[in-house]
């Protein structure tokens, strides 16, 4: 049961918890096992508890702009794509983004985590992450034991609250993708992921629904009586007091029912609102670098530059190729579930049989070094290389830059991985693109570890107002020689067998687009964000704009603290709820004084 307003306003809770989402939800419910706290929770968005439109598998993309489940984002105009505002979905309402996601459940390779690590942070390494994941799911194993899935159940969790799987039906292309892969020495991965792979999935294999923060960590939580939520509380600022040079939050202001309402707090404020709403709330609260306060008028309590910088995001464009008619048969796509008539009948025939095309997920995937696709990747290495080495010479980037920067080459020298290729069974929604009675097969090309590095700040001191997102895409030109590289890659493989067998000529861009330059303003005609947002808060020593330290706790606060992905200070190779949820326990861990 969710709170009434009258049960929250004025009153004093032990811990308030900004956001509840993925990582606002496990935290909070680790919280609430001590019955001795009081824990609140405010969510901007509704509960949509037991809503079938966020439980049924397969609908990928359709909350995109209803505001009873996304924020629905937009970049500022972007210069180096062609000058679009990307939209940038993101979930609203109790369980966050984890309510609208594509399912994938799984962390990145290992050096993504020590790398964190070694820019400064002891302790925040993959035996730490590794160790928590392990705390979130329950692991089910496989009904169906096709070679092309893979998994070791040592990497897996068995008591947590998550459900996690593998997809009910496979769709035929996964084993050509991997079989042509490895005539390029891609090989099947052991987890964790490098290499061809199906990802585990969110979606729980008896009950055919989707398992997210709010049908897992909070229904354990949710009849506790230390435990208060109240949904459609957007927050506006913590209030705070200055003791010397420390800052304590003393409450936090929430806009409920267009009234405006105070909550006290007896011991911590914990932001758990996401990378793009956690610097907003902090810069209208007086915490953020002087100069954007001042200019739009708000009291500075705390001067910390680092708040909003240091954005990295993913991103993917798409290539498009039709199914040979003579396959047409054997694999199963999601085209056919933009027909209504066909997508109620497969509704129909998953939720009783758990057979048909909602058992199908976006799962078939290959995280891979530049050097495994590409001949000329030395030379880009060693572009790249000198253009870094330019940039420290000429004092362009920051002492953070530099550091991330040595980390990344360092990672790319070895041959880590950081290409990811995804095949999706079916077409993009582009208008136009997919025919009736066709079927298609995709390759998501995506960017993981960008060199570009952007911002998120507030364009005014109105809370309503959505702060200003500029990722400043391709700034740095490696990031687009990367995927110019990939979609070349993708060629490649779609002309190898046994894939080549399944896939006709590529239909988009198709055979005209074939100029590096071509294939660039293809891309930046096209580029979607992955929805991976993360470092406005970074956990990072404080000269180098960190915002939290190795306790999640705000630089120069005595209680507060930011839990969820916006404290990640360098990008990783991986799907991000998995690692949401990870942060989520290990939070409450270190809030417990067990970390
Ligand atoms: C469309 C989409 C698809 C994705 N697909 C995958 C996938 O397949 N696999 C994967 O691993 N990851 C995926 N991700 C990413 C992953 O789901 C997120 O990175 C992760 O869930 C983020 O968790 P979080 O706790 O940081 O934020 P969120 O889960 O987004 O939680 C933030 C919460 O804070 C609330 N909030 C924000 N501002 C306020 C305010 N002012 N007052 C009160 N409440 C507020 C929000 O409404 C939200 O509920 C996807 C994300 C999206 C959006």
């Amino acid at each position: 049961m969710t709170a009434t307003i009258d049960q929250v306003s004025e009153k004093t809770f032990d811990y308030i918890i900004i956001g509840g989402g993925t990582s606002g939800l496990t935290l909070a419910t680790r919280l609430s096992e001590d019955p001795a706290l009081s824990i609140l929770i405010l969510e901007a968005g509704a509960d949509n508890l037991n809503d079938p439109a966020i439980l049924t598998p397969a609908a990928y993309g359709s909350h995109f702009g209803n505001p009873s489940y996304d924020w629905a984002f937009k970049t500022e105009p972007q210069a180096n794509v062609n000058g679009r505002s990307v939209p940038w979905p993101r979930g609203k309402g109790l369980g966050g983004s984890s309510a609208i996601n594509f399912f994938q459940y799984h962390l990145a390779n290992k050096g993504d985590y020590d790398a964190i690590e070694k820019l400064g942070n002891p302790g925040w390494n993959w035996e730490l992450f590794k160790k928590y994941q392990l705390k979130t799911e329950t692991f089910i194993e496989p009904e169906v034991k096709d070679q092309s899935i893979n998994y070791d159940l040592a990497h897996h969790g068995n008591e947590g609250p998550l459900t996690v799987s593998h997809a009910l039906t496979l769709s035929g292309l996964e084993k050509p993708f991997n079989d042509s892969l490895v005539k390029f020495g891609i090989l099947p991965a052991p987890e964790p992921n490098t290499g061809t792979w199906l990802s585990p999935l969110t979606i729980h294999p008896k009950n055919r629904i989707r398992s997210y923060a709010a049908n897992s960590y909070y229904t354990l939580a949710s009849s506790r009586q230390n435990l208060t939520v109240l949904t459609g509380a957007h927050v506006v600022r913590l209030e705070s007091r200055k003791d010397g040079n420390l800052l304590t939050a003393t409450g936090v202001t929430f806009i409920y029912d267009k009234q405006t309402h105070l909550v006290k707090v007896g011991r911590e404020v914990v932001l758990s609102s996401g990378a793009i709403l956690d610097p907003q709330i902090l810069e209208l609260s007086g915490i953020g670098d002087k100069k954007l306060l001042e200019k739009h008028n708000i009291e500075v309590k705390l001067d910390l530059p680092g708040v909003g910088s240091n954005i990295q995001e993913h991103v993917f464009f798409t290539a498009t190729h039709e199914i040979r008619e003579d396959k047409k048969e054997e694999v199963q796509t999601f085209d056919n579930l933009h027909d209504p008539v066909e997508r109620e009948k497969q509704i129909a025939l998953f939720q009783k049989e758990g057979k048909g095309l909602l058992g199908l997920a976006i799962n078939i995937m290959a995280f891979v070094p530049l050097s495994q696709l590409s001949p000329d990747s030395d030379t880009i290495y060693t572009q790249l290389k000198k253009t870094v080495d330019e940039g420290i010479a000429s004092g362009k980037y920051s002492s953070l830059q530099r550091k991330q920067y040595r980390l990344q080459l360092e990672a790319l020298k070895r041959g880590s991985p950081n290409c990811e290729i995804i095949l999706v069974q079916g077409a993009p929604a582009i208008p136009g693109l997919a025919k009736p009675g066709k079927k298609y097969g995709a390759f998501y090309l995506l960017l993981n570890h960008p060199f570009s590095r952007g911002s998120i700040h507030i364009k005014s001191a109105d809370p309503i107002d959505y702060p200003a997102i500029d990722p400043h895409y391709f700034e740095e030109e490696y990031d687009i020689h990367l995927l110019i590289e990939l979609f070349k890659f993708s060629r490649r493989l779609a002309k190898t067998e046994p894939l080549q067998s399944y896939l006709l000529d590529e239909v988009h861009p198709g055979p005209e687009c074939q100029t590096d330059e071509q294939i660039a303003d293809f891309i930046k005609t096209y580029l979607v964000t992955t929805y991976h947002t993360i470092g406005s808060c970074s956990l990072l020593p404080l000269e180098d704009g960190g915002v939290v330290d190795t306790k999640l706790k705000v630089y120069n606060t005595t209680n507060i603290r930011v839990v969820d992905v916006s404290i990640l200070p360098l990008h990783i190779g991986a799907h991000l709820q998995a690692t949401a949820f990870t942060i989520g326990e290990i939070a409450a861990d270190i809030i417990k004084g067990n970390v």
